[in-house]
């Protein structure tokens, strides 16, 4: 691999000198005296390393670093003729990986670059084994024989090492949160929280509070200060999922904080500012939304830096076979040809949600080595046979309201048909979801519909 380095040092002849030595040693090598054009060969190109001069002709390499190097993979070797502790200290603060002091030998500085070079393999190497493990542990894949899925995650993987914003768009069930945990561990944030933000879920009265926090004393029952969930993503990702469900007021709020990356507590005077990558994710046409003025474009046009569709599952079909055998291993099951081909001829309105809790359902259903056959699609008759269980437990009213809306969700694909069917808002079909993924414990292990209905 040829190893690419930037020199930014403004004494002209040592410039000359390193550019000169390092290029006869094999390296690829650009050269700058300028801080500023510095700054744009780092942002345009993607360097290994970048030899930096604390005293630049127009900034501070000390700046310089401190501004870039949350937002790049390329390491600093800080290189000062001012060397002290105290600079040596805060130049490993601003995020270089190496001080040299002049003057210095070139095999010091070979030392040091060959070090950097072994850093950046192993934090690479990590990455993989990373994303490997997130994959293994939570039974995800993201092969893909799909042409068009597989441009889709090239393109997720490449802006997940950016910080820009990036906004999901797919129906329901086709992955939109498990790619935003992926961009979340793919980035240089995965260490810090990743905190989903469940816009449907959250009472229009209680979003501020939730997102930005209290302090004690702001309303009547806020008795101490609460910290908010931006402020809990801190040098995280926060995941604003249906992000459409937002109300208008709201909204307002949000864009001031996705604009600044700052806010006030409620009831608090200090505005606060936390670094956070916001990924957004719906199932709504946003634009149609902005339209009918029931979205503010402003907000859309700040999370949409970066726009995402995830192709549904009737549209990557190739995938389906793949995505059964791994949803079947947890079961020690196996599927025949038959079933397989059953699969492929469904549409899966659901999308992979569909899918798995299919294959699950009748994973369980299933004697032997193999599922059956029958089992393989999603079946209404099953639920009404149901039904019958369902009145010999006695329900109560609220039991058949949730397990009507389940039937219903289940049957159309979709939390906006549902609505229009039962004429509320589609805020009121998504809490009951939620109720209904909440209370599946009550019922486990029988094969009523809702236990099948899976809402992350
Ligand atoms: N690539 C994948 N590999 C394995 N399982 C997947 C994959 N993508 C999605 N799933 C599974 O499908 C289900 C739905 O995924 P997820 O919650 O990410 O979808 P979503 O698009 O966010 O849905 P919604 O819009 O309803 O919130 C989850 O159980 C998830 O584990």
């Amino acid at each position: 691999m040829e190893v690419s380095i930037l020199v930014i040092e403004d004494d002209e002849s040592l410039n000359r000198l390193l550019t000169k030595k390092l290029r006869q040693k094999g390296f690829r090598v650009d050269s700058t005296r300028s801080g500023e054009e510095a700054e744009k060969l780092l942002k345009e190109n993607n360097y290994e390393i970048a030899l930096v001069d604390i005293k630049l002709t127009d900034m501070s390499g000390l700046e310089l670093i401190r501004e870039l190097s949350p937002h790049t993979n390329t390491k600093f070797i800080v290189v000062t003729g001012y060397g002290d502790v105290n600079t040596a200290v805060e130049a490993m603060r601003a995020g270089a990986s190496d001080f040299i002091q002049k003057p210095f030998s070139f095999d010091i500085l070979e030392v040091s670059i060959n070090r950097a070079i072994r850093e950046k393999q192993l934090e690479e190497e990590n990455r993989t084994l990373r994303s490997f493990l997130f994959e293994k542990e939570h039974d995800i894949t993201f092969e893909t024989r799909s042409p068009i899925f597989r441009q889709v995650l090239e393109i997720i993987e490449n802006a997940a090492r950016s910080d820009i914003n990036i906004l999901l768009r797919g129906e329901t069930g086709t992955g939109k949160e498990v790619i935003a945990r992926y961009i979340h561990r793919v980035s240089d944030r995965r260490d810090k929280p990743f905190i989903v933000v469940d816009c449907s879920a959250i009472p229009e009265h209680l979003f501020e509070s939730e997102l930005f926090g209290h302090e004690k004393g702001a309303y009547t029952g806020a008795v101490q200060r609460k910290v908010g969930l931006v402020e809990i993503a801190d040098g995280g990702t926060l995941f604003l999922d249906e992000i459409g469900e937002v109300p208008l007021p709201v909204q307002a709020k949000l864009l001031r904080f996705v604009e600044t990356r700052k806010f006030r507590r409620v009831g608090g005077l200090k505005e606060i500012g936390v670094n956070v990558r916001i990924v957004a994710a719906t199932n709504r046409n946003l634009k149609e939304m902005v339209q009918k003025g029931e979205f503010r474009s402003d907000l859309l046009y700040r999370l949409n830096s970066m726009e995402v569709e995830i192709p549904p599952l009737r549209e990557r079909k190739e995938d389906i076979p793949m995505l059964a055998q791994l949803f079947l291993k947890r079961f020690k099951k196996k599927i025949g040809e038959k079933g397989i081909k059953l699969l492929m001829g469904y549409d899966w309105p659901g999308n992979v949600r569909e899918l798995k809790n299919t294959i699950e359902r009748a994973s369980l259903l299933s004697k032997g080595d193999y599922v059956d056959d029958s089992l393989c699609l999603p079946s209404i008759s099953e639920e009404e046979a149901c039904l019958e269980d369902l009145f010999s437990k006695m329900p109560t009213l609220r039991d058949l309201e949730l397990f009507y809306v389940s039937y219903l969700y289940r049957k159309l694909g979709s939390a906006e048909r549902v609505a229009e069917v039962l004429g509320c808002s589609r805020r009121t079909v998504f809490r009951k979801l939620k109720e209904l993924r909440d209370r599946n414990g009550d019922l486990e292990g029988r094969p009523l519909p809702w236990s099948a209905l899976d809402i992350n």
